[in-house]
């Protein structure tokens, strides 16, 4: 395997920590004192095997009520409620049925009573080539096209920290790789963390890959590959990154 290194523990400039996070289910506890660096303008790729956390910690991230036994703290230099600085993008895309392209994409400020802005959600579709679906309802788009208001919403949010949980595992293969490339490119100045199964995803995206193994929970930092996200899948480099990712995941730890 990869040399792997401890999550780092120094305090990242307009980055973000996240320190002692512990989470437990009456006596099953499922992580302790895990703390993390999110570097600023960076992808963060968290893996594990199915049921070891990974959703719980984001939701913790996100300020929701988990667990009565759920605790972390978020630590970095801006004196803003993290609440109205988080953007959440989910596997599901929740986009309202009943509202057109345009209104999804400034959804938050709406439920938030704030004043829309029309000219700055079109600006976000054009960028995610959506300019002339403005005025169409979620029903009519393809999965791939969903994923892109999607992303148009998050970006809408101007949210210095991006939470994904698998935001593109519905997606085939070919849309996915579409929309790695868009999302890596628009979300290139936010601290993205995303929860992914997929290895190749992590490898293909993440500036810094995390594994959460053992019980309770670690997190481990594998190095990612060489290169600036998102790297081409295609290359033997990748390949030999992706057996030892799956090594990673697959070893015991105690
Ligand atoms: N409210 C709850 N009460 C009891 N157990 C819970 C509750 N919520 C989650 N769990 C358990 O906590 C564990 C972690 O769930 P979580 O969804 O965070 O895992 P995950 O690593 O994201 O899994 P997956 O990769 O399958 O999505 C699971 O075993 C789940 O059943």
């Amino acid at each position: 395997m990869r040399p792997s290194a401890p999550p780092s523990d120094s305090l990242v400039p307009d980055g973000l920590r996240v320190l002692n996070a512990r989470l437990a289910f009456d006596a099953r506890v499922l992580f302790d004192d895990i703390s993390l660096s999110l570097p600023a303008s960076s992808w963060s790729c968290l893996l594990g095997k199915s049921g070891c956390g990974k959703s719980s910690l984001l939701r913790m991230m996100a300020g929701l009520d988990v667990s009565s036994n759920a605790h972390l703290t978020l630590v970095d230099n801006s004196d803003r409620p993290f609440k109205q600085r988080i953007a959440w993008m989910g596997q599901q895309d929740l986009l309202l049925p009943w509202r057109r392209v345009i209104d999804n994409v400034q959804l938050g400020a709406v439920m938030r009573g704030e004043p829309q802005d029309v000219d700055r959600a079109m600006a976000l579709l054009e960028r995610v080539g959506l300019g002339r679906a403005a005025r169409r309802y979620p029903q009519t788009l393809s999965g791939g096209e969903r994923a892109r208001v999607a992303l148009a919403r998050t970006l809408f949010e101007q949210a210095t920290l991006v939470l994904m949980d698998e935001p593109f595992a519905a997606l085939d293969a070919i849309t996915r790789l579409d929309i790695h490339a868009q999302a890596c490119e628009l979300l290139s100045d936010r601290i993205v963390l995303m929860v992914t199964h997929d290895p190749l995803e992590a490898l293909r995206l993440g500036d810094q890959l995390l594994v959460m193994r053992g019980s309770p929970a670690r997190v481990e930092r594998v190095l990612p590959p060489e290169g600036n996200p998102p790297r081409n899948p295609a290359t033997p480099a990748m390949s030999h990154h992706h057996g030892e990712l799956l090594n990673a995941l697959t070893e015991q730890t105690s």
